[in-house]
């Protein structure tokens, strides 16, 4: 896993272990990380043009102490600084070595540095960073962004927000961040994690002052080691039964698609129940179901046999039958997913206690809304402000239902009163078509029903499900039928990741 930290909880220990270290310590072990990996992306260090985008705080210190290391090594650094001061012995150790130190005025000049530039490092903002970026640190950004160099971010991309990835007008886009002493949360959420490229942990020693993360981000190797095994004991109950609520007349495809990523995920059993012309076309895809015809406004009853988990709502409706059916799955003592039309039956007004139901659940409970869907949960936000601050809104609103929230989106981020948050890596604009979360909706659901625990389940399955639209057709678009000939080669994938000697990134 990677772990990130907030601001407030970096700055507390980077106050601790500078309290036992000689003055500047820290920033030479980050200005010198940073210039190891600006050096990684040049042919060559000598002679190369550099520029330095350099605010007033210790970001553009890190940038200035890295460029004279540079500078050293015989690149021609030129320092760019916006706001009322400057790092004042970062630029004298940058000018004692040759690089030149002057204020962005946005003269052709300025321009002609940036445009010709082989490499940009962006030190305006840090950790320390407020709001959308102001003038000229806004007009900095923009030229960067329109020069061909490449942009490598000084601890995080200037203009996102480190704990949230909220970006509030103007951001830099970096190719590269090399970020300092663990990683900050805004690297992982979209729409910060997009700005900030690949992203580069420097170690400046913090390690050992850091508290528990506030935000995970899992990797291959996690992934592997959450799979329920397929050991020699295991049958189809140990496996797990799970019951889908899932589809209607309106859209039997929903049906069709979570058992679908049920079966391809790994389940003892999907027992599904639903309308009988529902029923016959999930038997006629998926004959190893075991399909009972019922109308979910009148039958409540999960069925003969034992369930292990739940997973209700995608394409069901929203009638009051379909609430009655909602209300009595979340009476049961089994792990409930709640999706699509369960989640808006939660909403509104006309919620007929169906939140407190939830929170009232002793049984785990996870709600797998998008951001329109969570707006509607939570009554007072609109789609766009949970867009912007996924993080936050996700958290809320697991604590509000006290239970497991895993809001989908560009970066899915799952949420769960009482453990850290955790962002999935694998988000894709491919999964950004009809049909996708009804498969995710059976993916977790099977895992939850294999006794996987809530949010580990909401991990994996997520993680599975972005590594199964890019390894369906090589990264070409699919539908969301494809996803589930993806899921198999996401599983043998993180499988692999898992086998000592063999770790693969995620
Ligand atoms: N604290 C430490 O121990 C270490 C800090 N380091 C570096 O120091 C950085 C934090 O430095 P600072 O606390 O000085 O803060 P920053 O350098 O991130 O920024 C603070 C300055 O930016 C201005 N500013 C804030 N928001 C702005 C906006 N929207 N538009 C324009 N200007 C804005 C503020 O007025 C202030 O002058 C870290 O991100 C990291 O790069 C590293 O050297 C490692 C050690
Ligand atoms: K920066």
């Amino acid at each position: 896993m990677l772990n990130a930290h907030t601001v407030d909880v970096v700055r507390e220990a980077e106050g601790a272990l500078m309290a036992r270290l000689p003055e500047g310590t820290l920033m030479r072990r980050a200005a010198t990380g940073l210039a190891v990996e600006c050096a990684r992306l040049l042919p060559s260090v000598y002679g190369a043009r550099i520029v330095l985008m350099v605010g007033s705080g210790d970001n553009g210190g890190d940038a200035l102490y890295a460029g004279a290391g540079l500078a050293r090594r015989g690149a021609m650094v030129r320092a760019l600084t916006a706001g009322s001061r400057v790092h004042d012995a970062g630029a004298a150790a940058l000018r004692a070595v040759g690089g030149r130190v002057r204020a962005f005025t946005g003269s052709g000049a300025d321009g002609a540095d940036l445009f010709g530039a082989d490499l940009i490092v962006d030190g305006l903002l840090g950790i320390g960073g407020r709001g959308g970026l102001r003038e000229p640190h806004a007009e900095l950004a923009v030229q960067a962004a329109n020069a061909p160099a490449p942009v490598v971010a000084v601890d995080l991309p200037s203009g996102i927000d480190a704990d949230t990835g909220e970006v509030a007008g103007h951001a830099v886009r970096a190719d590269l961040t090399v970020t300092f002493g663990t990683h900050k949360p805004g690297l992982f959420i979209d729409p910060g994690s997009e700005r900030a490229g690949r992203v580069r942990l420097v170690d400046i020693g913090l390690g050992p002052e850091l508290p528990g993360s506030d935000v995970l981000r899992p990797q291959a190797v996690d992934i592997a080691g959450l799979l329920p095994g397929s050991g020699a004991e295991a049958d189809k109950y140990r496996r797990g039964v799970l019951a889908i609520r899932a589809g209607s007349d309106r859209f039997r495809g929903a049906a069709v698609l979570a058992v679908g990523g049920a079966l391809r995920t790994g389940v003892g059993m999907v027992k599904y129940g639903g309308p009988e012309r529902v029923t016959d076309q999930v038997l006629a895809r998926w004959p190893e179901t075991v399909a009972v015809p019922l109308d979910p406004r009148r039958s409540t009853d999960l069925g003969p046999g034992r369930a292990a988990a739940v997973v209700v709502g995608s394409g069901r409706g929203t009638d009051s039958g379909e609430a009655d059916e909602l209300e009595a799955v979340l009476d049961s003592d089994l792990p409930v997913l709640v999706d699509a039309d369960g989640l808006t039956l939660m909403s509104g007004k006309d919620g007929r206690g169906l939140a407190d139901r939830v929170r009232d659940r002793s049984a785990p409970t996870l709600l797998t809304p998008h951001a329109g869907e969570l707006a509607r949960l939570l009554g007072d936000v609109d789609r766009g402000d949970v867009e912007a601050r996924r993080l936050e809104h996700a958290r809320r609103a697991a604590r509000s239902f006290g239970c497991a929230v895993l809001l989908k989106g560009s970066t899915t981020v799952i949420a769960h009163p009482d453990a850290p948050a955790v962002v999935n890596p694998t988000g894709t604009p491919l999964l950004a078509s009809a049909g996708t979360g009804d498969v995710l909706s059976g993916a977790v659901g099977a895992l939850l029903a294999s006794g996987v625990p809530v949010v580990e389940a909401a991990l994996c399955g997520a993680y599975l499900h972005g590594r199964a639209a890019r390894l369906a057709h090589g990264g070409a678009p699919i539908s969301a039928s494809d996803l589930l000939d993806g899921l198999p080669l996401a599983i043998a994938e993180a499988r692999r990741a898992g086998r000592p000697g063999d770790h693969h990134e995620g």
